[in-house]
């Protein structure tokens, strides 16, 4: 006779089509119970994902079925919800603050009027950079900016900002404690980086990240800002799937190289928020050509060219930049001081400050 630990590990081959996960582990799931030869599950979609209604609920009694003296599978619908349940521990879908089979909508952040991520399939291919240039572009056309650095496992925004060496203030008292973000370059910025010791690995289990990338939407003190930046590990793991659940964003930008290396991964990340009905604000095209500082008039294709926007086309989405891989991006990111502020005449900045642009039209963040 087949045992709940058997059932439950027969659901592991559920997956969720987008992002490759399984069903328990998203909490769409409830954990099976076993009564006699019946077992019963509870399914709770999402809206984004009620069209793999069928083929899941066809896999989810194929799985169970399989099991050694389970002879009839009984499926329990939730009321399909706006968001998946983001804040509710593994497993444990249906339990969360919208009450038992209610998913909770997605909540905004008190006082930020957009939220924007910055993503990439592949690491390495230039996301820090490209938020915290954003970040400091779109604050230097006079709107107030944060910065959330959610690559919790590995933060770079707190060296490109020059803030490595600082902690931030916590105010308050038990749950009602709040972070400070610290300021610098006209922004407001928190990261984990602030928080642990630099030479130390982070090893994050999902359920332990689900709630870091929570605390630091909601446990900030981010005060009235226009747009907080939200920094994204790269892939399509927990953070992804935890801010996509938890918060409204104005939309994801994208951050590839031309390679096709980098053009694969990322068009795995571009499927997973547009299944996951977040809006894709378009691609950026990184390190497309490189510009030799004696001779800044050329272009070389060092990763290729046009992969950006082929991304873009074969998404429907926009292409909104195509950065130069230039020295002055590299030494000012090291320095501390990000190129639109340390250079901001270099192609490179100028090519942000019109980035910058671009997404207030796109997400107009002063409206
Ligand atoms: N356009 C560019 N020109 C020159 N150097 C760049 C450019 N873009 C990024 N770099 C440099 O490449 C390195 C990697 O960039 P960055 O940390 O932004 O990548 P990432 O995608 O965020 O990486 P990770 O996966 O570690 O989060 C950094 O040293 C950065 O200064």
């Amino acid at each position: 006779m087949a045992t709940a630990e058997q059932a439950q590990a027969a659901l592991t081959a559920v997956k969720d089509a987008g992002s490759g996960r399984n069903l328990l582990e998203l909490g769409w799931i409830q954990e099976p119970r076993l009564q006699g030869q019946r077992a019963v599950i509870r399914l709770a979609l999402p809206s984004f994902a009620q069209s793999q209604r069928d083929r899941i609920v066809a896999e989810a009694r194929e799985a169970l079925l399989s099991l050694e003296g389970i002879d009839d599978v009984q499926i329990e619908l939730a009321q399909p919800a706006a968001a998946a349940s983001a804040g509710a521990p593994i497993g444990a879908a249906g339990h969360g603050p919208g009450g038992h089979g209610q998913l909770p909508e997605r909540q905004p952040i008190p006082g930020v009027r957009q939220v924007i991520a910055v993503s990439s399939g592949k690491g390495g291919v230039g996301k820090s950079t490209v938020a915290v240039n954003l970040a400091c572009a779109l604050a230097r056309t006079g709107l107030r900016v944060g910065l959330l650095d959610a690559d919790i496992y590995g933060p770079n925004a707190p060296t490109m900002l020059g803030v490595a060496d600082r902690t931030p203030e916590v105010r308050g008292e038990g749950a009602g404690q709040v972070l400070v973000p610290i300021p610098s370059c006209g922004i407001a910025v928190v990261s984990m980086g602030l928080l642990i010791d630099a030479n130390q690995p982070v090893i994050w289990r999902g359920p332990m990240l689900n709630g870091i990338i929570r605390q630091f939407l909601y446990q900030v003190d981010w005060g009235e800002r226009d747009v907080v930046v939200v920094d994204l590990p790269p892939g399509t793991g927990d953070a992804q799937l935890t801010l996509a659940q938890a918060v409204p964003m104005a939309g994801v930008i994208v951050v590839t190289t031309p390679q096709e290396v980098s053009l694969a991964d990322a068009r795995r990340g571009l499927a997973m928020f547009l299944q996951m009905g977040v809006n894709v604000l378009g691609v950026v095209e990184n390190m497309s050509g490189f510009i030799p500082p004696d001779a800044p008039e050329k272009r070389y294709p060092i990763f290729g060219s046009g992969g950006g926007a082929r991304l873009a086309e074969e998404a429907g989405v926009a292409l909104l930049a195509e950065l130069p891989l230039e020295m002055p991006v590299r030494e000012a990111g090291d320095s501390g001081r990000p190129v639109v502020i340390a250079e901001p005449d270099s192609v490179t900045a100028r090519a942000f400050l019109d980035l910058a642009a671009r997404i207030a039209t796109l997400a107009p963040v002063a409206a």
